[in-house]
């Protein structure tokens, strides 16, 4: 293997972007021959239309797509070179002489505006070293190369080619299977989002302000942080923002930064080289870049661990990433919304939440109210969750609701909100057997009642709040027998990080090196 191929397959391998990734292997090959331009196309005989899929030059890398007419003159030279290709792939000199490139010199001038800006005739002169590129045998497009000026290129360049044609071809198959691949999600999420109504309900009720909200963020490029209990819908106001802000063609990328193990959170982020680590046996595209021109929704962001808030911070002030095991640096184009359940001023006062994060995530702050105090939407999400679970369970009936049914789903406090909701739809919708439906039974538990616990206070305040604290933590202590972390440890009883303990410890005075005193 050459190091010319390995150099360029390095370079057209390093990135899912086609046009970044021809950019860099052109300012390769531009050291090692004349060149102005880098161009894969392909052409469609059908249409006698040629598609420019990506080129390079000196202003950098563009993805194009573009059909463009050919004449008919030049097409059928192009067919006799098409065929000819497919029998002996040997890479084709053109010089500035040849009509191909006179016609290719338009095509260029149209592509780049800079091209039409320059002086009069300084881009009239070109010559082009061009092979086919082939994938599993078959012709997938061309990759041509061109520079200004009178015979240029020779055998030696022809022997270029010749190596770097292959990593090229593959490039070219990776980067189309790539694009269909994401037309394919982009459907599926278009049809997932039809199947389960695609709407917020309540939007012109109990949401109608969270509504306003999402209509003026949206256009922005602002993070949003979505702030509600567990299952009050954020993930569906991170879908409205999404749809409604200038990056609707783009993804809409999630990351639960809960589910994902500490030591594997980077990789998540932000992918990682082939060889990164153990385990690491393929390059992985991590959720920055496949969220390139999208959204990327960073749920539970209160369980991001502490070093991957570091590098999170480090994103979103520069703009800019890398793999895991990488160097080539990536500019971020990704529109951030985080979500939370938990109390981020707390965690940052805790120290558990950098401030400096929460600054950058808290510049537009949605709270989303949780749905017993929004229950005038109840009886719409009740019949959409109808509509949709008969459709998803292929019922051939729509049962109707029996009397009080409302009533009682009306006077029930929702801890689980509008997930709970829509659980408590599907498994009163499996029991009726077509009867109306009812939901006293199924309600009939102690829910565990938020916000309706009543403080009696019998006591007056003794001492401050630090003085509670530094109190706890002895009796903690003591009770654990010392044992700062690990299971039944004082910073498992506290609920707290061993680490916030110790320092909560240092601040507060106590030493462990002799009895801790309770008071
Ligand atoms: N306003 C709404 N209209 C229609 N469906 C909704 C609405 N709010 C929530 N849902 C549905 O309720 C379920 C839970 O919503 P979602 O996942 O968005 O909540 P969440 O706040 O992100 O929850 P968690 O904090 O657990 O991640 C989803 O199936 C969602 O489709």
């Amino acid at each position: 293997m050459s190091d010319r191929f390995r150099e360029v397959a390095r370079r057209i391998f390093s990135s899912l972007d086609l046009e970044s990734a021809l950019f860099d292997a052109y300012a390769y090959l531009k050291g090692i021959m004349p060149l102005d331009g880098a161009f894969i196309t392909s052409y469609d005989h059908g249409q006698k239309k040629a598609r420019v899929i990506a080129l390079a030059c000196a202003e950098g890398g563009v993805g194009l797509d573009e059909m463009i007419s050919i004449s008919d003159g030049t097409w059928e030279m192009m067919g006799v070179w098409h065929e000819e290709s497919r029998q002996n792939p040997t890479p084709w000199i053109r010089d500035h002489t040849h009509p191909i490139n006179k016609e290719f010199i338009r095509l260029v001038k149209h592509w780049l505006p800079s091209v039409r800006t320059r002086p009069e005739g300084s881009q009239n002169l070109c010559c082009t070293i061009s092979c086919a590129l082939k994938s599993q045998g078959e012709i997938m497009g061309n990759l041509i190369l061109a520079a200004a000026g009178e015979s240029l290129y020779n055998d030696s360049h022809v022997e270029v080619m010749k190596d770097i044609c292959e990593p090229f071809g593959m490039a070219l198959a990776n980067a189309m299977r790539f694009k269909d691949l994401v037309r394919d999600h982009q459907a599926l999420q278009r049809d997932t989002r039809q199947m389960t109504g695609d709407v917020m309900i309540g939007a012109h009720g109990g949401l109608s302000k969270v509504r306003r909200l999402i209509e003026q963020v949206a256009p922005t490029e602002s993070p949003v942080l979505l702030l509600g209990e567990t299952g009050t819908g954020k993930e569906v106001v991170a879908g409205e923002i999404h749809k409604l802000s200038p990056r609707c063609k783009g993804p809409l990328i999630r990351l639960n930064c809960g589910a994902i193990p500490e030591s594997l959170m980077d990789s998540e982020l932000f992918g990682h080289q082939k060889g990164a680590f153990t385990g690491a046996f393929e390059t992985s595209v991590g959720r920055f870049e496949r969220a390139s021109g999208g959204t990327l929704f960073l749920d539970e962001i209160g369980e991001l661990p502490m070093a991957a808030q570091v590098k999170l911070l480090r994103v979103l002030q520069s703009g800019e990433f890398e793999r895991v095991g990488g160097t080539r640096v990536m500019q971020a184009d990704v529109r951030i919304i985080a979500a939370t359940h938990r109390n981020l001023e707390a965690m940052v006062a805790e120290g558990t939440f950098r401030s400096d994060l929460w600054f950058r995530l808290h510049v537009f702050p949605l709270s989303i109210p949780p749905l017993r105090k929004r229950t005038e939407d109840i009886p719409a999400m009740v019949d959409h969750f109808i509509l949709h679970k008969t459709r998803e369970m292929n019922l051939s009936y729509r049962p109707c609701l029996a009397e009080g049914a409302l009533a009682a789903l009306m006077d029930y406090p929702w801890p689980g909100n509008v997930r709970e909701l829509q659980n408590l739809v599907e498994r009163a919708l499996i029991l009726s057997g077509g009867r109306p439906l009812r939901f006293e039974t199924l309600l009939d538990r102690p829910a565990p009642r938020a916000e309706t616990k009543v403080w009696e206070v019998t006591e007056p305040l003794s001492g401050t709040f630090d003085d509670m604290a530094a109190s706890w933590i002895r009796k903690a202590l003591v009770l654990s027998h010392g044992k700062v972390s690990g299971p039944n440890g004082a910073a498992d009883r506290l609920g707290l990080h061993p680490n916030t303990l110790r320092s909560k410890m240092k601040k507060y005075g106590i030493r462990l090196h002799r009895r801790v005193n309770v008071n």
